[in-house]
């Protein structure tokens, strides 16, 4: 047998029909779904007279325009198109059977940290959403990726999803990561390498040992930036971490159906001689702490860095750089730790995760925040209870955090959570284009340290000083 990647193997495991032209028709293990990217797609169903094909693998969740300060299940409470679309799904899940956590069920959360958490995702399946951060469930050694609305009907209606095979990309991270550095570290620093092309027309392995050490939310950060980097899907091959993560989620598999699960997981790697198209190598120890200056995700510099000049950049990148410095206001040769911050913004399905909260907290315990406003946003409402129970809730209190309820938030300004113009946001997202967090707002992304040491400064500000 030819060796193969991870990506092959799960691919090969997975084409039901293959076209002469390389088309191929790939079964679906899991469809998340919320309410944004569906409406359409239930209402292609309906008009067909159609069912959901697998009700017992689609898994809904209403996210992105919700609220997430108490009262948010009055419709009045949202903008008139956000509150038709929560409806419709609240409709669509009853109507066609599938799985669903409604606003007011403690499990509800961002899609992309509810489905692992519930255990729908798993070692080597295939998992869909139409939404692009489905790289996310990559962590486990899943083939995860993003899928239009008409796609969305597709894989409703037939369990199938039309695809081309993409190119196989290695990103390897040798060696430790330094103290204050964290996967948020070197999923931006791989994009600041690479450019936003990069990875485009590929499916990304990450592997080498600074991978390995990560704890499966590190990997989830890591894998849930992927589609930033321009590339199809990011995964990450299954070990003892991710079988230690599934075991004894609800929908993982139990007693002997686990033991046949994790049997074949274990195959589930990339074998030494497979063949990759492109591979990027980078030192754990050369990554820093990073923020982004401008208004694209490759627009990175460690933290110790000054804002740079348009004339710093070559070709397009100049006329880009220029327009990104104007519109977030901010001068060349500035030292990036003088930049003064309005709000913080800790949350998102990149960095809403407890391990993302326990971070943040352990930097703001005992402090006050320097901003005008700073929030931290769980990810699930799971989440949420367990950084109560934990004390971190209180921690983000003291200092002066609003503590909400689980959604996407101000990652993206699709609900009420969202910037000024001219705001200037610290925040722990994955977007940082012209308008992503309001109009006229202006991000930084970095990790959940880095924003809660620049909520206590005011400023962007290094973490390792405050360690
Ligand atoms: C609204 C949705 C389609 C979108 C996506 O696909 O990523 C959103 O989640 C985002 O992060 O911009
Ligand atoms: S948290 Fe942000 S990036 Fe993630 S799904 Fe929601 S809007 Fe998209």
């Amino acid at each position: 047998m030819s060796p193969k990647t991870l990506y092959d193997k799960i691919w090969d495991a997975h084409v039901a029909h293959e076209a002469e032209d390389g088309t191929c028709l790939l079964y679906i293990d899991r469809h998340l779904v919320h309410e944004v990217t569906s409406p359409q797609a239930f209402e292609g169903l309906r008009m067909a007279g159609r069912k959901v094909r697998a009700p017992e693998k689609t898994i809904a969740v209403p996210d992105h325009n919700v609220p997430t300060t108490a009262g948010r299940e009055d419709p009045s409470n949202m903008t008139e198109d956000s509150a038709i679309q929560v409806a419709a799904l609240d409709k669509n899940a009853k109507d066609f059977g599938i799985h669903y956590y409604p606003v007011t069920d403690v499990r509800q959360g961002i899609v992309h940290i509810v489905g692992p958490e519930q255990g729908w995702t798993l070692p080597g399946m295939t998992v869909v959403c139409g939404d692009s951060h489905t790289a996310t469930h990559g962590a486990f050694g899943a083939l995860a990726h993003g899928i239009g609305t008409s796609e969305v009907e597709h894989v409703l209606a037939t369990q199938t999803l039309i695809q081309k095979k993409s190119k196989n990309m290695k990103v390897e991270i040798t060696g430790k990561l330094r103290p204050g550095v964290t996967a948020k570290d070197i999923t931006l620093s791989v994009i600041g390498a690479t450019g936003t092309a990069g990875g485009t027309g590929y499916v990304i392995e990450y592997c080498g040992e600074a991978i390995r050490d990560l704890s499966m939310e590190g990997r989830m950060t890591v894998c849930n930036m992927a589609i930033e980097g321009g590339a199809r899907a990011g995964l990450i091959a299954p070990d003892e971490k991710t079988f230690e993560y599934c075991k004894g989620r609800p929908h993982a598999p139990k007693g002997a159906a686990w033991e046949a699960a994790e049997a074949y997981w274990r195959t589930l790697f990339s074998d030494d001689d497979a063949h990759w198209d492109k591979v990027i190598t980078l030192k754990g120890e050369d990554i820093a702490p990073v923020v982004t200056w401008g208004t694209s995700p490759e627009d990175v510099l460690p933290i110790t860095a000054a804002v740079p000049a348009a004339s710093d950049f070559e070709g397009g990148k100049v006329d880009a750089a220029q327009r990104s410095l104007d519109y977030m206001g901010l001068k060349p040769g500035t030292p990036l730790e003088d930049v003064a911050i309005d709000t913080v913004f800790i949350g998102s399905c990149t960095n809403g995760r407890i391990e993302d909260l326990r971070a943040a907290a352990a930097i703001l315990k005992g402090k006050k925040v320097a901003v005008k406003r700073a929030m931290v946003v769980p990810g699930s409402g799971l989440v949420r209870a367990q950084a109560e129970e934990e004390g971190l809730a209180d921690i983000f209190r003291d200092a002066g955090f609003e503590w909400r309820l689980a959604g996407c938030s101000m990652c993206l300004a699709m609900n009420p959570d969202q910037l000024q113009p001219g705001e200037r946001c610290a925040a722990t997202s994955n977007r940082n284009f012209e308008g992503r967090q309001g109009r006229g707002g202006r991000t930084h992304l970095m990790s959940p340290a880095m924003a809660a040491a620049a909520a206590v400064t005011g400023k962007l500000t290094d973490v390792r000083e405050m360690m």
